[in-house]
């Protein structure tokens, strides 16, 4: 990472209330030390696929390098990581009295050099997300152009801040469902709320940025002959009556539910995606993204990975939806972006799985959070919420077979990472 001003390193200064968080979780942090020590490092490609949840589980697989070599996505994790938990974390200086002063970075993270032929112009909608901005980050390293569009309904600058200023990146605000004109090679399209909070707190415009957002880009890939690639969603399947989910499946759906206006929107947009393939020679692709954690997620996202962590950070109850017996299949956002990168460079359309098959009741998702970060938390139960699938694991025989992907990362190392990152916010995501 861009190495930060010497001065403001020397002022750096945490406020006592970040201060006194940080050794509440101090222990958390001594427990973790010799599990995080104990597992031998591997490489990418050693973990075996595999269809049996139990055996990810037991994995002492440790990830040290992401991406992969015929796309030329490979990069050390350590690199990633100086992105989001840099070593030296001085981009900011919170002050006592409860103002913060944000540096700039003198230098960037160094990016590869490619030929002018070879380097492509790349718009990212979404991309000041939580998933937009890893795939950010790693198109930047891979040395391509780079322009991020977000209204910043759930993004933030925070996520890119590292590149802007950068030759090869640009970040424009602006939502998707006005239209935008601009030359490109390839559009990755992820711009829409995805969190069931988020989502559901203005359905009418979750509608309409599907709908209206994926026509708007896809017109914009008809007239630039741009690459198209859509970010749709497990929620496709709805309440799943076929268990693991294949790419056939043509899913259970609520059209009317509260959680239509989502799984229903992006079943449009697929609609969409494979319309103007057929009628306009769009060239699409297609990932449908299984439940996704790592750092930046935001505080507020409401899911159930970034809720469990904060709330056992902050030591508050975990609060389980119904009985806790609903599964669900975790995967760490740097095995999505190797499957979007590889699944945009590779010569298949058809839409395809990405996800962890580790399944997890949400019962036992929450004893292993609230384990390893405060195993003195209760957990309660709420009443559960409407529609909520009872069973997901995603099927990934198509990615496996035609991209040569397969989730990398366990869940538990994952877990770490994410759980390290939320404490590094501090103040600003506990409380
Ligand atoms: O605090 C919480 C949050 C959530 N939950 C439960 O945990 C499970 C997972 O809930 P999440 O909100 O994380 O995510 P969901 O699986 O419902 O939806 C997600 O599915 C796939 C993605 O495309 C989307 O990002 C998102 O819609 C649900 O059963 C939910 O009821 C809790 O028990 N407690």
């Amino acid at each position: 990472m861009g190495s930060f001003s010497e001065n403001s390193q020397k002022s750096h200064k945490m406020s006592e209330q970040t201060a006194s968080l940080r050794e509440a979780i101090q222990h958390v942090e001594e427990e973790q030390t010799s599990a995080q020590n104990a597992p031998d490092k591997i490489e990418q490609g050693e973990a075996q696929t595999s269809d049996n949840a139990q055996e990810y589980r037991n994995s002492k697989r440790r990830v040290a390098k992401v991406g992969h070599e015929t796309v030329h996505s490979n990069v050390e994790l350590e690199t990633l990581r100086d992105l989001y938990l840099p070593k030296d974390p001085s981009d900011r200086i919170v002050h006592s009295d409860g103002t913060v002063s944000f540096l700039h970075a003198k230098s960037f993270l160094p990016v590869r050099m490619l030929r002018q032929s070879e380097r492509l112009r790349i718009l990212v909608t979404g991309g000041a997300g939580f998933v937009g901005s890893h795939l950010v980050d790693r198109l930047m390293l891979m040395g391509h152009e780079v322009i991020v569009m977000d209204n910043f309904f759930t993004g933030t600058k925070t996520n890119v801040q590292h590149w802007i200023g950068h030759p090869h990146f640009d970040l424009v605000r602006h939502d998707v469902v006005d239209p935008f004109m601009i030359e490109v090679n390839q559009i990755y399209h992820l711009a829409c709320p995805a969190s069931p909070p988020h989502y559901q707190y203005n359905p009418t415009k979750t509608v309409k940025t599907s709908v209206m957002g994926t026509i708007n880009m896809l017109g914009l890939a008809k007239r630039t002959k741009a690459r198209f690639l859509l970010t749709s969603t497990s929620e496709v399947y709805g309440d799943p009556e076929e268990h693991p989910q294949k790419e056939t499946y043509w899913g259970h759906v609520n059209p009317i539910g509260p959680r239509a206006c989502y799984d229903e929107g992006k079943r449009i947009a697929e609609t969409l995606t494979y319309s103007y393939m057929r009628q306009n020679d769009v060239d699409v692709r297609v990932a449908r993204i299984f439940n996704t954690f790592g750092p930046r997620m935001s505080p507020a996202d409401g899911r159930v990975v970034s809720n469990f962590i904060i709330q056992a950070l902050k030591g508050e109850q975990l609060t389980i939806y119904g009985d806790g017996t609903q599964t669900r299949s975790f995967q760490y956002v740097h095995d999505l972006i190797d499957g979007l990168i590889l699944l945009m460079n590779k010569n298949f359309t058809e839409p395809v799985n990405l996800g962890n098959p580790e399944e997890y009741s949400i019962q036992e998702f929450a004893e292993m959070i609230r384990d390893r970060v405060s195993p003195d938390t209760p957990i309660k139960h709420l009443p559960a919420t409407m529609d909520d699938p009872k069973k997901r694991k995603p099927d990934v025989t198509r990615a496996t077979t035609y991209l040569g992907w397969q989730p990398a990362f366990s869940v538990q190392q994952g877990l770490e990472e994410t759980i390290e990152w939320f404490k590094e916010q501090g103040l600003e995501a506990l409380i």
